[in-house]
């Protein structure tokens, strides 16, 4: 098969029990999850904890201690078995763009495109460059373009033959925060318009859960938890997830009910069933907005800290048990550091961890 070939775009890129390490020690452990026809997904964690290794894994440049890849069914690694990087119909983009300096940009895009008939190669790189919003653009050189423009002719080389799947390592990172806001939803609806499968690695959790539909947390080699970012936010499987992603405090608590926890804050209920045995001495994840400054509350705390973030108020207060969570108010209550406020929990449901 050429790149020529218009491949049938992927249905299923499926991880079982991927390990995969240097010298002999593995960097990641037992990864497992799958990627679905058109799906975004994202490995999201901390530095190091090896989320570009399972990338190159899967683009076929790191070989598999145990477990397997597939798409389509078709095994690409497994420990005994490596399908070539170039006959994967992988796309890659990385954090350093690499445009080719001394081609223009319609040639960069063009660049996996040799095998194409003339008019479809112009054809597609004119359709890419209006794509990305570079129309007009095709004669310039790399150095006269922003690094955001740089970075969508990459995604548009990358995409050009296109591939079964995109790959992405940290493709913002080297760009200023305001432009990273702009392109990571113009690149999310490239990539949607183009009904292509993409699976981006970052440690922004802003940016995962602005261009994912699915995302994998790791931690040290681990996937705690795969799922939407939605899930992943107010249903956190593992106690690392809970505090990893967003702000979050564990306020001591013991179950009283199905769906009831006592804590320093009264009895709290939330509308799922937690699975919880009554007496049980839990953690309750409790968010900035979970918890609401009320006067009329007979609960009481200090505040310690306070930020003012514009729309609200961020505050940091102390419980009578000395136990100290997050607080969001609106911005028109002003409380001085070291004043008690009331407060009050408004939960949607309960995620609890054992103590
Ligand atoms: N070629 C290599 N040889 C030996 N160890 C490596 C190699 N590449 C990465 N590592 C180690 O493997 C671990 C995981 O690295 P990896 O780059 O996959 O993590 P990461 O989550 O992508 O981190 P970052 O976000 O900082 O890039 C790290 O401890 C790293 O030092």
């Amino acid at each position: 098969m050429t790149s020529l070939s218009l491949h049938a775009s992927l249905k299923e890129l499926t991880l079982s029990d991927v390990s995969v390490g240097y010298d002999g020690s593995a960097v990641v452990k037992n990864a497992s999850f799958q990627l679905l026809e058109g799906q975004i997904g994202c490995l999201l964690g901390p530095s190091g904890c090896g989320k570009s290794t399972l990338l190159r894994a899967i683009a076929g440049f790191e070989s598999l201690m145990s477990g397997e890849i597939r798409i389509d069914g078709d095994v690409l690694s497994s420990p005994s078995h490596s399908v070539n990087p170039e006959h994967r119909f992988i796309g890659m983009v990385f954090q350093d763009i690499a445009l080719f300096p001394h081609l223009t940009i319609a040639q960069n895009i063009a660049f996996g495109l040799s095998e194409w008939p003339k008019v479809a190669i112009q054809e597609r790189v004119t359709y890419l460059l209006d794509l990305v919003g570079l129309a007009g653009f095709e004669s310039r050189y790399p150095h006269s373009l922003s690094g955001g423009q740089q970075q969508r002719v990459a995604l548009a080389r990358a995409i050009a033959p296109k591939p079964k799947l995109l790959l992405m390592d940290e493709p913002f990172s080297g760009l200023d925060a305001k432009l990273r806001e702009e392109l990571v939803p113009d690149i999310r609806h490239i990539l949607q318009h183009e009904k292509m499968s993409a699976l981006l690695v970052t440690h922004d959790q802003m940016e995962a859960f602005a261009m994912a539909d699915q995302v994998s947390v790791m931690d040290a080699g681990v996937i705690h938890q795969t799922g939407s970012p939605y899930q992943i936010y107010h249903r956190p499987e593992t106690r690392f997830v809970a505090s990893f992603i967003g702000h979050g405090d564990f306020l001591p608590a013991v179950v009283c009910g199905a769906n009831c926890v006592h804590s320093d804050l009264g009895n709290i209920r939330g509308e799922l069933d937690h699975g919880f045995a009554d007496n049980a001495q839990v953690d309750l994840l409790v968010r900035p907005d979970d918890i609401l400054h009320d006067d009329d509350s007979e609960f009481l705390g200090v505040i310690v800290s306070k930020w003012f973030r514009g729309s609200h108020f961020l505050y940091r207060v102390k419980l009578t048990s000395g136990k100290v969570i997050y607080c969001f108010a609106s911005s028109h209550h002003n409380h001085a550091v070291g004043q008690e406020i009331g407060l009050s929990v408004h939960l949607d449901h309960l995620v609890l961890f054992s103590r």
